[in-house]
């Protein structure tokens, strides 16, 4: 059985999404032969992963690492972050391993189910443990945030936690939890994210605070939200590890991008000069020199020199900017890095704050994160250069010959004025948790090397008067409320905003060609490699098929209903939220789009099917569910166990009314729905799973992690559960002692492959059924 906290713990980096714990548990279950393969994919994560953790101790290959740098110890004790009396308390805090923490992710009923079975079938059994080391952690909100506080070797040697290392594996597997750092969850929460909000994500990859708004747009329970999420990176390579965490969230409402935050390009949403998107929240949780992190990223002791800050500072700001660009008068942006350096935190915020003279202001955000421990910011600190010399002012640095300081790494006199008390830093000593500082901050009013835009008529009528005029004309005005600015001014480097630019750049405005959303040639988009985000029209015929065989609700919004391949069969299909679709529609010139939509349907023909050649997608179920298909059949949760318990159980295993149901429809795949009777807790929330139907059996296409899961969620015994976790994931249907329905059972984990599926059925009707489930994106 593979535990959470051994070896697997051990050697990754920071962050376990879904996918990385997929490849982890491979490792884990490779034979000895196999062992440099394994190797390899260890290699591999801790190249993706630029947040990682290393290995720790003499069991591992890892070096182990001298956790002291005089440095950067004389560094923090002089810029005063610490108090004395707590200097010591610090340092050994920061020498100690990381706990465990974990966040529940379910966002539409399951969490509260997740959050009953975490305190009734695991803690609770702790208890009599004196001092539980499992606790939630008290700031995060409806008790979704968990830490406990050992050591992975602790964890490993307590017999007690096994059950529970068990159970967070198989559910981080199945998606309904997330491992994240603890300080890490704190900048989506006071970014205060509402289901209607434009939430840009700068530096998004690998993903883990972009999940977190995914889950707080659902927060209501809409399927759909009427807002979304642009999550962007300017790796390629980190970009496509953000996919596969976005994935599991199953949301329509979230698109990736690739580009530098720094040059942000805006998004048209509309074919007038004021319709680009304006953000109602903006993340920056900026590139840093990560000297917060030092628990798990030990190789920093060594590394580390007083030049990395101010290295940094200089591309913090640049984002830091834009980001304010990109947000709407009225919104909010949190800045956050995992250093504590007031370089790379609070020279950033003063510097901004001077340069945008009153149109931001620092938000106190202390009562939405009760019962958090942190330091304020601070109003002033100290400039190093990389020999730890005091540098008073930019003046010094250039008498000394240094180029790489800026006058925005110094306080300014006027500091005090700024509110930088309202910045909070989380120390490891405060709570057992590593470094990290957030801010955020509001914007009140236009800024003030921006104009708002005048509507599209007036400026065609104002298309030859010069630039420099308009630039004087009225828009130092701090009422605006126009939803667009463009640049006219830059407030420091002339090169930082030219994406913004677009009246000066081509001495066209933005929007002014837009009144076809076709795409154009761009030139930044050389090099782009993805296929293209295509969308089926109302009336498709591409659609009729499968609406008749699953019997979809008729106002079902086929425009939102998107492929990939411009030529040949459309293997896969997607959803994307309207309000995303509009976008992809009229930015595909130029914006790098890796990633949107929902899987909602796989190709998948069967001679048994002749009617439709789709298999619908278990992720796809979030828009496509019970209240939206015919072809669904209730069944108790007596049913829906023996369903998730056999491979292939036959109808005669299930009820009478499940049966008769069932013979209501034809071969196929279909859905079982769960409806909770009143009073019925086991569980109390929804539940519907997809599956096939065949001649005499049905079959379910979930991973066994997600069956584990669902069984769980039905108070199955754990022993139960451990059965179906036992098997292999394309076991031979042994509970039905009939052999000739040995299927390979295609699961929503192994659909990226191409494979051969047989289904039950096929054996027993001549000739086998090909499911040629190859995702092909
Ligand atoms: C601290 S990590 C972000 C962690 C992420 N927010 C999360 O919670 O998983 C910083 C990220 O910034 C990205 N990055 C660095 N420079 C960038 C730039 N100029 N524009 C956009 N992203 C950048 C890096 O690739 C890295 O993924």
């Amino acid at each position: 059985m593979i535990t959470i906290g051994t070896r697997i713990h051990a050697c990754y980096k920071n962050i376990f999404t879904f996918d990385k714990l997929s490849s982890l548990i491979m490792v884990r279950t490779k034979k000895a032969g196999r062992k440099g393969k394994a190797k390899g994919n260890r290699d591999r994560e801790r190249e993706n992963n630029g947040d990682g953790e290393k290995r720790e101790n003499k069991h591992t290959d890892y070096p182990t690492t001298k956790k002291t740098n005089a440095n950067y110890e004389q560094y923090y004790k002089e810029q005063g972050i610490i108090k004395e009396a707590e200097w010591e308390a610090f340092l050994e805090s920061m020498r100690q391993p990381l706990p465990t923490t974990f966040r529940i992710t379910g966002f539409r009923g399951e969490a509260q189910e997740m959050l009953k079975i975490i305190k009734n079938e695991y803690i609770t059994k702790l208890v009599s443990n004196d001092e539980c080391p499992v606790h939630s952690l008290p700031w995060y909100p409806n008790e979704l945030g968990w830490q406990i506080d050992l050591s992975r070797r602790e964890i490993r040697h307590q017999q007690d936690l096994q059950p529970l290392k068990e159970f967070l594996l198989n559910e981080t597997e199945s998606g309904n939890i997330s491992r994240q750092e603890a300080v890490s969850m704190i900048p989506p929460l006071v970014l205060d994210v509402k289901p209607h909000h434009k939430v840009l994500d700068m530096c998004a990859a690998p993903g883990s605070k972009t999940a977190q708004l995914i889950e707080l747009l659902h927060a209501d329970g809409e399927n759909v939200p009427e807002g979304y999420v642009i999550a962007n990176d300017v790796c390629n390579k980190r970009c496509y590890l953000m996919v596969h965490q976005v994935k599991r969230l199953q949301s329509p409402c979230c698109a990736i991008v690739n580009h530098d935050a720094t040059t942000l390009p805006n998004i048209r949403i509309g074919e007038g000069i004021k319709d680009f998107v304006q953000y109602d929240r903006v993340l920056c949780d900026v590139p840093c020199s990560g000297d917060g992190t030092l628990r798990k990223n030990v190789d920093i002791w060594s590394r580390w020199n007083a030049n990395i800050g101010p290295n940094l500072h200089k591309v913090q700001m640049k984002i830091l900017k834009r980001g304010l660009e990109l947000l709407a008068v009225g919104g909010r942006l949190v800045y956050s890095t995992c250093s504590l350096n007031p370089v790379e935190n609070e020279a950033i915020i003063a510097s901004m704050m001077e340069k945008c003279k009153g149109c931001i202001e620092l938000i106190d955000v202390s009562s939405q994160l009760p019962n958090l421990k942190y330091n304020h910011g601070l109003s002033s600190w100290k400039v190093f250069n990389k020999k730890m010399e005091h540098m008073s002012n930019l003046e010094e640095t250039r008498n000394k010959g240094y180029s790489h300081f800026e006058g925005s790494m110094f306080p300014p006199d006027n500091a005090k004025d700024f509110n930088l008390e309202r910045c909070i830093r989380v120390l490891p000593h405060h709570q057992n948790t590593g470094g990290f500082f957030i801010v955020a901050i509001q914007k009140t009013a236009t800024l003030p090397w921006m104009r708002p835009v005048p509507p599209v008529q007036e400026v065609k009528k104002e298309e030859n008067v010069d630039l420099e005029q308009k630039k004087e004309a009225g828009d130092q005005s701090k009422e605006a409320s126009v939803p667009v600015e463009t640049v006219v001014k830059e407030p420091a480097d002339k090169d930082d905003t030219k994406e913004t630019t677009d009246v000066k750049s081509n001495g066209k405005r933005p929007g002014d060609a837009l009144t076809d959303p076709t795409p154009t040639k761009h030139k930044k988009m050389h090099g782009y490699k993805e296929d293209p985000f295509l969308f089926l029209e109302a009336n498709d015929p591409f659609w009729d098929p499968i609406q008749k065989f699953y019997g979809i609700r008729p106002d079902f919004p086929i425009e939102q209903v998107m492929y990939r391949a411009e030529t040949g069969h459309k293997r896969t299909i997607y959803f994307v939220s309207n309000q995303l679709r509009n976008i992809i529609r009229r930015n595909s010139d130029r914006i790098r789009f890796i990633n949107l939509g929902l899987r909602i349907f796989g190709r998948s023909p069967s001679p048994l099917v002749p009617d439709c050649e789709y298999r619908i997608s278990q992720e796809g179920l979030t828009v496509l569910g019970a209240e939206c298909i015919t072809r669904c059949v209730q069944l108790s949760r007596e049913d829906m166990v023996t369903f998730m318990t056999y491979d292939n159980p036959f109808f005669d295993k299930m009820s009478t009314k499940a049966r008769e149901d069932l013979k209501l429809f034809s071969i196929g795949c279909i859905l079982m729905h769960y409806k909770p009777e009143a009073g019925e807790t086991k569980p109390s929330c929804n539940i519907t799973v997809c599956g096939w139907r065949g001649k005499s059996s049905l079959r379910t296409f979930l991973s066994k992690n997600l069956r584990a899961h669902y069984l769980r969620l039905f108070g199955v015994e754990l022993e139960e559960i451990l059965k179906v976790l036992a098997k292999k994931e394309n076991a031979t249907n042994s509970e039905t002692g009939d052999t000739s329905q040995d299927s390979a059972v295609e699961t929503e984990e192994n659909t990226n492959k191409t494979e051969t599926v047989k289904s039950a059925d096929s054996e027993k009707s001549s000739g086998a059924e090909k499911m040629d489930t190859n995702e092909g994106t």
